[in-house]
């Protein structure tokens, strides 16, 4: 057999092809508050309907408040979140679209909830409103972030048109040293490939370092994967991914469940399978990897130093190291470990599943938060804060003096009222350190759960192996 997993869902999900480009079925259709309401009000405009809304889960994750969420929708304070809000539960009830009502405990962040709640399976192609699709294509599923007429396109006809992207296999060889977690690998990847280093490309994760990742770190290795360029990402379906989806609400049940997984066994890559292009990176000599800079790619290991950007040999590079450094008041050859921080934030859909919350708790537990730092755990949905509070990890943070709070996007985005101050510096395992992101000044150090929670203990950027 030939052929790889691009292809073969690419292949079965085609229903035409014109002009370059094909017209694709859409099994799965997520929607947020934020990036639907102009969709509805074209598909309005026009008269038209949607297509398949059963296929369609409606979601409430970056407007959000994330404490009093049971106070409800009117509750919330700014005008235009609260719009936004209100339009998305509008729309779903015009259209007869499932939705998981805000305080809902399934409701959360769309790329957290969807696998949790067995929607998204392997060889699916899913579509959302939000870049961040791609952390679907950790179980092998086709997922693309789309803009606002191509939600409106999806919603009135449940297909997709897009020109079939090319390919790359990124192949991790060796194994992740066993104190790193899949948010180090992908910073590394990210130090080595840079923010375009898989532009327009469909890119498969393979190699033994991948199959030995968990569901969850999956997940994070595919959501950072669009921060590489990548137009999705894809890791092939195994054992992992089936027992992760097994039981799950929306997973297939008894024979229809033996049935699906003969199928997804059947969609990896041949061995003979043919990329567009094929890159490696090596996992065996990475270390704990934080940002310096303000794209996810300006990131060195918590032992190295600030680069100078002298030593830039692409003089747009050296602009930008330049201006970087001046927004986070950094200065080259300063070492990183060390640097004082004022907030921390451990959420977002890069980590805030069960699995990162353990990691956190292993090192919050029995210690305390530094004097003068606010540290927030923001868990990624009802059902993790859940999990977070029978395992016994919401106390371990609490007795920590963490600040945990209700599920959403939180301070990944500055979109509700979880904010940096201008100049404050904060330790975050979320996915993006653009300006401004988490508040108009705010500095932001993307890392993995495990330093976040050891910056907060230590008040200032640490390997997390010398807390
Ligand atoms: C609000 C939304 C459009 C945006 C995205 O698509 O990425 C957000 O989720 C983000 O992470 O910046
Ligand atoms: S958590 Fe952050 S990255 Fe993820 S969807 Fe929300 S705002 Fe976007």
């Amino acid at each position: 057999m030939t052929g790889t997993l691009f292809d073969r869902i690419w292949d079965r999900h085609r229903i035409l092809d014109d002009g370059g480009e094909s017209l694709l079925y859409v099994d799965l259709h997520l929607l947020h508050e934020v990036t639907s309401p102009q969709a509805f009000a074209g598909l309005e405009a026009r008269g038209r309907g949607v297509r398949q809304p059963r296929r369609t889960l409606a979601l409430f994750d970056h407007n959000v408040p994330t404490v009093a969420q049971a106070d409800g929708i009117a509750a919330v304070a700014d005008p235009e979140a609260r719009a936004q809000l209100a339009r998305l539960v509008e729309n779903s009830e015009r259209y007869g679209i499932e939705r998981f009502e805000m305080g809902d405990p399934r409701n959360g962040i769309v790329h957290v909830v969807a696998p949790e709640q067995g929607r998204t399976w392997p060889g699916m192609t899913i579509v959302c409103g939000d870049s961040h699709t791609s952390t679907h294509g950790a179980f092998g599923a086709l997922a693309f972030g789309i803009g606002t007429s191509q939600i409106e396109h999806v919603l009135a006809t449940q297909t997709l048109r897009l020109r079939k992207p090319r390919s790359i296999r990124l192949t991790v060889t060796g194994a992740l040293p066993a104190h790193l977690s899949a948010k180090d690998l992908a910073l590394g990847i990210l130090a080595a490939i840079g923010v375009d280093g898989a532009l327009g490309h469909v890119v498969e994760f393979a190699g033994a370092a991948i199959a030995a990742l968990s569901m969850e770190g999956r997940m994070t290795l595919c959501n950072l994967a669009v921060e590489m360029g990548a137009r999705a990402a894809l890791i092939a379906p195994d054992e992992t991914s089936f027992a992760y989806l097994k039981g799950r609400p929306g997973a297939p049940r008894g024979a229809d469940w033996d049935r699906h997984v003969a199928q997804w066994r059947a969609l990896a890559s041949a061995p003979d399978a043919r990329f567009d292009r094929e890159m490696t990176v090596a996992a065996d000599t990475l270390r704990p990897m934080v940002t310096w800079g303000t794209n996810p790619s300006q990131v060195i290991a918590i032992d190295d130093h600030i680069p100078d950007p002298r030593t830039a040999a692409d003089p747009l590079d050296r602009a930008a190291q330049e201006r970087a450094l001046a927004y986070m008041g950094l200065t080259p050859g300063q070492p990183i470990a060390g640097l004082p921080i004022d907030r921390v934030f451990i959420g977002s859909c890069t980590n805030s599943r069960i699995e990162d919350l353990r990691a956190v708790a292993a090192i919050a537990r029995g210690r305390h938060v530094a004097a003068g730092v606010k540290a927030m755990i923001v868990p990624g949905s009802g059902l993790v804060r859940q999990q977070a509070e029978a395992e016994g990890l919401a106390e371990i943070f609490r007795a920590a003096g963490f600040d945990w709070r209700e599920p959403g996007c939180s301070m990944c985005v500055g979109m509700n009222p979880d904010r940096l101050a201008p100049g404050e510096r904060c330790a975050a395992t979320s996915n993006r350190n653009f300006e401004n992101r988490q508040g108009a000044g705010g500095r932001t150090h993307l890392m993995s759960p495990a330093m976040a929670a050891a910056a907060a203990i230590a008040g200032r950027l640490i390997d997390p192996a010398e807390i």
